[in-house]
C-alpha cells in the first residue's frame, strides 16, 4: 500500500511537471519569503505540542470530514493553541491538494507541513513554493541514498523535515541522515494496522537534540498523556480534530 501510494503522488506530480515545469517550481519555490523556523516552533517544552491535521479522509479509515474550508479550519487550530498544522495534500486517497495548503499558509502564522508522499525534488519545490515550512519524508517510502538527498534539498530550502519512522531500524536511518525532527508513526503504512505503544518502544533511541513525534492514534487527552509520559515533545493529531470541535478538543489535549 506504501508502495501504490507513493506511485500514485509521484505519478500525480509528474501530470503537474507538464503543466508547472520543474524549472518553474523551483524559481517559485527560490522567490518566497523565507520559511518560518518550525524546528524552533517545536522544540521541546514544559507543555506538549501539537501539530494539528487537515485531513479529509483516509484509505483505513474513509471520509472522516468534508472540509469545505481548510482555511477556516487551520485558523481554529492555531486559535486552539496548535504549534503547527498539518495539510494531506495527497489527492487520490486523502483527498488533499496543494491548494489546501497554499489556502491554509495564507491565514495562519505558525509552520506548515506538508503533508503527503513525497519521493521527488519536484514535489519538495512544489511544497516550498505553495508555503510550507515542513515536509513529510517517510522512511518507509524511500531508499537511503534518496532520503538523504530529498531531506538534505528540503533543509537546504530551509524548511523542516519531518522524518516518519516505524521500526528501530528506520528510526536509526532517520539519524543517519542527521533528522532533528523525527516522527513514530503508530500506524503502518503497508498494513494500516496500529500500535500505540510503539513510540513508548523507539523513543528511547532519539537522542537529546532530536524533537520527538508521536504521530496517529490519538483519540483522547489520555492518550496525549500516554504518549507524553513516553518522551514526546509533539503529538500529530488528524481524526480527532477534524471529527470533532477542534478549539475544544485541542484545549483538553494542550491541558495534559
Ligand atoms: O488521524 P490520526 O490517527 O490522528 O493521524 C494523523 C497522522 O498521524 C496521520 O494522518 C499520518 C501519519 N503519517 C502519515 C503519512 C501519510 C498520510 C497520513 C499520515
Amino acid at each position: 500500500m506504501l508502495s501504490e501510494l507513493t506511485a500514485g503522488a509521484v505519478e500525480d506530480a509528474e501530470r503537474r511537471s507538464l503543466i508547472r515545469p520543474l524549472a518553474t517550481v523551483e524559481a517559485q519555490a527560490l522567490e518566497r519569503s523565507p520559511a518560518i523556523d518550525a524546528l524552533s516552533a517545536l522544540q521541546p517544552a514544559d507543555r506538549v505540542k501539537i501539530i494539528a491535521e487537515v485531513k479529509r479522509s483516509s484509505p483505513s479509515r474513509g471520509v472522516l470530514a468534508e472540509i469545505p474550508d481548510p482555511a477556516a479550519l487551520a485558523a481554529a487550530y492555531e486559535v486552539g493553541g496548535a504549534s503547527a498544522i498539518s495539510v494531506l495534500t495527497e489527492e487520490r486517497r486523502f483527498r488533499g491538494s496543494l491548494a489546501d495548503l497554499e489556502a491554509v499558509r495564507a491565514v495562519v502564522g505558525i509552520p506548515v507541513l506538508r503533508k503527503d508522499f513525497v519521493a521527488t525534488p519536484y514535489q519538495v519545490f512544489e511544497a516550498r513554493a505553495a508555503g510550507a515550512d515542513m515536509v513529510l519524508l517517510i522512511v518507509a517510502a524511500l531508499e537511503q541514498p534518496v532520503l538523504a538527498s530529498l531531506h538534505e534539498l528540503v533543509t537546504g530550502l530551509g524548511m523542516t523535515a519531518l522524518v516518519e519512522t516505524h521500526s528501530a531500524d528506520e528510526v536509526d536511518r532517520a539519524l543517519d541522515i542527521g533528522a532533528r525532527l523525527v516522527g513514530v508513526n503508530a500506524r503502518d503504512l503497508s498494513t494500516f494496522e496500529l500500535d500505540q505503544n510503539l513510540f513508548g518502544a523507539l523513543a528511547g533511541r532519539l537522542p537529546a537534540g532530536v524533537v520527538r513525534v508521536a504521530e496517529s492514534a490519538v483519540k483522547t487527552a489520555a492518550d496525549v498523556a500516554r504518549y507524553r509520559a513516553a518522551g514526546a515533545d509533539v503529538v500529530l493529531v488528524g481524526e480527532a480534530l477534524v471529527t470533532g470541535d477542534p478549539i475544544h478538543v485541542l484545549s483538553e489535549f494542550l491541558a495534559v
